[in-house]
């Protein structure tokens, strides 16, 4: 549905240029949640304003449904550009308007007539869950309330793609939260594709059947959620789990040499990390029973990302030597991965 080959984007030009996005192609389709995440500068931003030309691309081709949009002349591409709707983190609603009238306001050039608009306007509201709120101001709503205004805005001349750039950014998890299961429920009711960018992990955790990571500029891994951050290639990537889960503070216990931390002589001290069905117990207990291998959980921690549970065990090992050799094996062989800390 969305194609993009090759592109890249540059500001500015000699010394003080600028390759915000480098040589980047990606595919998603249709009716997929699509998350491109990265830290600040990674040019996420730049690569979504991609999508729908609001920055031109320097190099490369964007192709929605197989239309070459830098191809077309101004007036098509306008029309193109309708079916891709865009959410931003601090809602660029029209301030002087009304709920309604912010949400009519891209309607204003649609051939609907007046009733067909109006029920238009009424069924996103209802959509968005504002029915309530249709002669408020955007001053006198939360952010999350704004969100949703521009969320039914974004979707009024019926949309296949919503871009959302950085969308919940500015909101709090609780209604970070609900923001996300409203966007679950356009792609789920209304099949709309939804490629959104963030920097929070949480984010993508929750929603995005397909992810990118970007660093500057480039698309440095990419795959279904689950598969990419429970066998991640790339250092950053690792970062991005990390900073989602409890798992950074085994490491400052063992910057302090926290006595938890502590082994003995012979003792390992290893992450594992199991994702879908070979859960930690029964690995633990087969190691013991099998091998006479201890493990003593001292961290342990599930995500659950797109419904795929994802473990990390941090386990001081002890046992003879041999035994011990046979069990890291056997760990291995069970396809859990796993990481000597220490030892
Ligand atoms: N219009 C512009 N003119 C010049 N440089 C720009 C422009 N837009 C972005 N950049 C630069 O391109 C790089 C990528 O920026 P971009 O906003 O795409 O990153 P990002 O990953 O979205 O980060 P953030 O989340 O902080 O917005 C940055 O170095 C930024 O300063």
């Amino acid at each position: 549905m969305i194609q993009l080959e090759k592109v890249s984007k540059t500001f500015g030009a000699g010394a003080g240029e600028i390759h915000a996005v480098k040589d980047v192609s990606l595919n998603i389709d249709a009716g997929e949640i699509f998350g491109i995440i990265g830290f600040s500068g990674a040019g996420k931003s730049t690569l979504v304003r991609c999508i729908n030309l609001l920055e031109r691309p320097t190099a490369g081709k964007v192709l929605i449904d197989g239309v070459d949009l830098m191809g077309l002349p101004e007036a098509q591409l306008r029309e193109e550009r309708r079916k891709i709707g865009m959410i931003f983190q601090h809602f660029n609603l029209l301030r002087s308007r009304t709920v309604y009238q912010n949400i009519a306001f891209p309607l204003r050039k649609s051939k609907l007539s007046k009733t067909e608009k109006h029920e238009k306007i009424l069924s996103l509201l209802e959509l968005v869950g504002l029915s309530d709120k249709t002669d408020a101001y955007p001053s006198q709503l939360s952010g999350g309330q704004k969100q949703r205004v521009a969320i039914a805005r974004a979707l009024a001349n019926d949309p296949k793609v919503l871009l959302c750039d950085e969308a919940t950014s500015a909101l709090d998890p609780q209604t970070t939260k609900s923001i996300l299961n409203l966007l679950k429920k356009v792609n789920n009711e209304l099949g709309i594709t939804i490629v959104l960018i963030t920097h929070e992990m949480a984010v993508v955790k929750d929603i995005c059947d397909r992810v990118a990571i970007m660093e500057l500029g480039y698309v440095v891994e990419e795959g279904e959620t689950a598969d990419v951050f429970s066998h991640p290639k790339e250092k950053l990537t690792r970062d991005f789990m990390d900073t989602a889960s409890n798992i950074n503070k085994i490491y400052e216990l063992l910057e302090e040499k926290h006595e938890l931390t502590q082994i003995k002589n012979g003792e390992k001290l290893v992450l594992l990390t199991y994702s879908g069905g070979n859960a930690g117990e029964p690995l633990i207990s087969y190691l013991a029973q099998k091998y006479q291998v201890q493990a003593n959980i001292i961290f342990g921690n599930v995500d659950i990302l797109k419904d795929k549970p994802i473990g990390k065990l941090v386990v001081i090992l002890s046992g003879e030597a041999e035994n011990m050799e046979k069990a890291l094996q056997y760990i291995q062989a069970r396809n859990v991965e796993m990481e000597v800390i220490r030892g």
